[in-house]
């Protein structure tokens, strides 16, 4: 049977917000929004949640029965050696990640995650068969033309050991804009989202490649964004799982 082609892709990250406990709770909610959703139960909604590694295999039973994905927020460049603390793509794998983020802002700014590093990371995944959530943004507010070169750049640097046949899941996150109080302007989310797509879709290797927006979004921003987004990647204005059925609700409607 041929698997439909989600419309929408919608992940929440917990980040580091959450407890132990508070996370599973969090998990229960979404498989029970998830569960009684047709467009989830159907493919047309497709839906991951990041939580923190120790959560990951508890998170993995609650939501699976559900189709829902789930991915760490982080991962290894290598698969295997002396990198105390660090966790390997195939350990993600065997313990039921299907996607890892790679990139993140907050990697980049507080851990000091080089382009050579998301690159490395981003190979990692690929060649594990995890689809990498690859973040990328510009550091300042400008012009939506400088920001989409920006972004394209760090994608093709990221992409440099792509093989071919990878899934890749673009999430564009401008960095003034994650743990802001609004998300960018759609008018600034629009044209670097749709450069972004113009600039991949020539690249053959990208058996699958979606491109989704996260930076203070919520419910509201999928209408307004339809059409030039794939879907979102959600922070804190997902982490009550009422809105997170609401954005439901929206993907729903646009269907
Ligand atoms: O991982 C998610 C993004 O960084 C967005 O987070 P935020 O919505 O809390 O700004």
């Amino acid at each position: 049977m041929t698997k439909t082609r989600p419309v929408f892709t919608i992940g929440v990250s917990t980040k580091m917000y959450f407890s132990y406990e508070k996370t599973l709770g969090y998990a229960r909610a979404v498989a029970g929004l998830a569960s009684s959703n047709p467009l989830v139960a159907g493919g047309l909604v497709e839906l991951f949640v990041i939580p923190g590694y120790p959560a990951i295999p508890a998170v993995v039973e609650i939501l699976a029965p559900s189709g829902v994905r789930v991915g760490a927020q982080d991962v290894s460049t290598d698969d295997s050696g002396a990198l105390t603390g660090e966790v390997s793509a195939p350990m993600l794998g065997e313990i039921g990640c299907t996607l890892v983020e790679v990139g993140h802002a907050e990697r980049r700014r507080l851990f000091g995650e080089t382009e050579e590093v998301v690159q490395r990371k981003t190979a990692a995944a690929l060649r594990n068969g995890l689809t990498p959530v690859l973040c990328v943004g510009e550091a300042a507010r400008g012009s939506a033309a400088v920001a989409a070169d920006e972004v394209i750049r760090q994608l093709r640097s990221a992409l440099a050991d792509a093989p071919a046949g990878s899934s890749v899941i673009v999430a564009y996150e401008p960095q003034w804009a994650i743990g802001a109080p609004e998300p960018a302007p759609a008018e600034h989310i629009i044209p670097v989202c749709t450069a972004v797509r113009e600039a991949l879709e020539s690249d053959r290797r990208l058996a699958d490649l979606r491109v989704i927006y996260g930076g203070s979004a919520g419910p509201g921003l999928l209408t307004v964004l339809a059409g030039a987004v794939d879907g979102l990647f959600l922070g804190r204005f997902a982490h009550d799982p009422a809105a997170l059925g609401s954005i439901l609700d929206e993907a729903a409607a646009l269907l």
